[in-house]
């Protein structure tokens, strides 16, 4: 199957514009932007571009559709729709996992049977919400009947990244849909075609015009989401900078709600008493899995000193055995980076370590001669005053280090100004839970990595974002609560 066909399938219609109100459009200036394949450099095909005027256009879409229909779609039938539209992504998995694969160039074998049972869980999980989103009765023990209700915000706008392009559209669009809001979404510029997908799929499903639009773009697109005096809540899920300017434009236009899921530099404890196997096995998880795309990425280990050599033995010889290269290759585990622009900020984070007297102890390299890949690599001999250690590198670029005590350890994981993510590794529970629960992260995972559940908070500590997805309180964030207090004095 070639890229063009595994795009035009199942319809012979080509996901390559706009969805707004249901319809596939060109932008209103006509400008297109290329979305490129990493495992070759060349051009997929072009995607339609929205600019501030097209979400303007999106954004009136669903307004309207919010005041006229959705508000008045029972609960029931919007769980009804999203497991619908969980049926349609498990039915086309396999064109999903391949359009995620050729675009993003994560291996399709992992994208089949990791991203994308995590998007079907997302909108399973959401959709098990309809009737059970309810306000309270209020006992206030005096002359007053106090109710509350939870009402949606109205128009919702999802900004999501490159990295885990479905999951990170089915963590918005499912807890945004099912609390009753419409929504804007901009996929990121990198990888805009599986959400053009998914959009085929939500007309399918039979959800109404205007309840799903779908914006493929740069910036601006993003930058007019954010400041739209009409959408009453963004969530966005990319870099910290790009968080941080979200925020600044939601308090100097509508003072909009934000939810933001940022980067990270997460720090990887292992002791001395840990299964040494399965330390090594996950520790190479935690940050090669989607060659190191991940905002959780475990790009900071450190290892107690008396299976320090041992330790980095065994995860050298295990990096060495793993598969770089096609993602189509069924062997595959480690694809490309996503683009020209992140190959070269990460190879110029190598360099940056070796000139900062990090040594080398594996890759460092490209890989291959055509696309994006780069090998996976080692560093050792690290402290946090180097910016390799300090800063998100985003590729398959490991630090590790050893330490002597837990207090030391504990020290230097927080020796960052993220706190997405953190994991422990030990075959002793009392010292697992207490080095768990001193651990400033959102997540910690103990004696496994980036295990993520739709049940389960995710989101970050500090610079890594406020708020959290997923779990059943982010409802909370994509509904007004209302208190309605009735004085009883007075006789109706
Ligand atoms: N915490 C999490 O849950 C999580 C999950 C995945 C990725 N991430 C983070 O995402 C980052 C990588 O993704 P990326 O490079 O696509 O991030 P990015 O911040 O560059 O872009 C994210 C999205 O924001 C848009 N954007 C860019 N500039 C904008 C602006 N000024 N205003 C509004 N929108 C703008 C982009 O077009 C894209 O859609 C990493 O930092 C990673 O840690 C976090």
């Amino acid at each position: 199957m070639t890229p063009t066909e595994i795009i035009e399938l199942p319809t012979g219609q080509k996901v390559e514009r706009l969805f707004i109100n249901n319809e596939f459009v060109e932008s209103i200036d006509g400008k297109r932007f290329e979305t490129i394949n990493p495992s070759t450099g060349k051009v997929i095909t072009t995607v339609a571009e929205a600019s501030a005027n097209d979400i303007d256009i999106a954004v009136n879409a669903a307004e309207n559709a919010f005041e006229n229909v959705w508000k008045h779609v029972s609960s029931s039938e919007r769980g009804r729709l999203l497991y619908k539209l969980a049926d349609l992504i498990r039915r086309d998995l396999k064109i999903l996992a391949a359009i995620e694969s050729l675009d993003n160039g994560k291996a399709f074998g992992v994208a089949q049977v990791l991203d994308l049972p995590i998007v079907i869980q997302s909108f399973e999980y959401f959709a098990g919400f309809s009737e059970k989103i309810n306000g309270e009765v209020i006992d206030s023990s005096d002359d007053r009947f106090l109710y509350t209700r939870r009402e949606p915000i109205g128009v919702v706008g999802a900004i999501i990244p490159f990295n885990f392009p479905l999951c990170m559209l089915s963590w918005k669009l499912a807890p945004a849909l099912i609390t009753g809001n419409v929504v804007i979404l901009k996929p990121a510029e990198q990888t805009p075609l599986s959400a053009l997908y998914v959009a085929k799929l939500i007309k399918e499903a039979g959800f109404p015009p205007g309840v799903v639009n779908i914006c493929p773009g740069w910036a601006e697109a993003g930058k007019a989401i954010a400041s739209h005096m009409k959408i009453g809540k963004v969530a966005f899920t990319g870099s910290t900078a790009v968080g941080k300017s979200i925020l600044r434009a939601a308090s100097t236009s509508n003072m909009k709600k934000v939810t933001l899921e940022l980067g990270g530099k997460s720090p990887t404890i292992i002791f001395a008493s840990a299964d040494l196997e399965e330390a090594v096995k996950w520790a190479h998880m935690g940050i090669f899995f989607n060659s190191g795309q991940c905002c959780t990425a475990g790009s900071r280990v450190y290892v107690e000193e008396s299976i320090y050599d041992e330790f980095l033995e065994k995860f050298k010889e295990h990096a060495a055995s793993i598969k770089v290269g096609d993602p189509f290759n069924k062997e595959t585990y480690q694809g490309p980076q996503v683009s020209k622009e992140q190959f070269d900020s990460v190879m110029a984070y190598i360099e940056t370590g070796k000139n900062e007297g990090a040594t080398l102890e594996m890759g460092g390299k490209r890989h291959g001669d055509q696309g994006y890949y780069i090998q996976p690599t080692i560093f050792t001999n690290v402290n946090e005053s180097m910016k390799i250690m300090r800063e998100e590198i985003f590729g398959p670029v490991v630090a590790i280090d050893k330490f002597k005590t837990v207090d030391e350890a504990i020290e230097r994981a927080h020796m960052t100004d993220y706190g997405l993510a953190a994991a422990v590794f030990t075959k002793d529970i009392n010292k697992a839970i207490s080095v768990a629960n001193k651990l400033k992260a959102g997540t910690v995972w103990v004696n496994c990595y980036n295990l993520t559940h739709a049940s389960a908070p995710f989101g970050g500590y500090k610079e890594s974002g406020h708020g959290r997805e997923n779990g059943k309180n982010v409802l909370d964030s994509y509904t007004e609560v209302k208190t309605v207090c009735v004085n009883l004095n007075v006789p109706i």
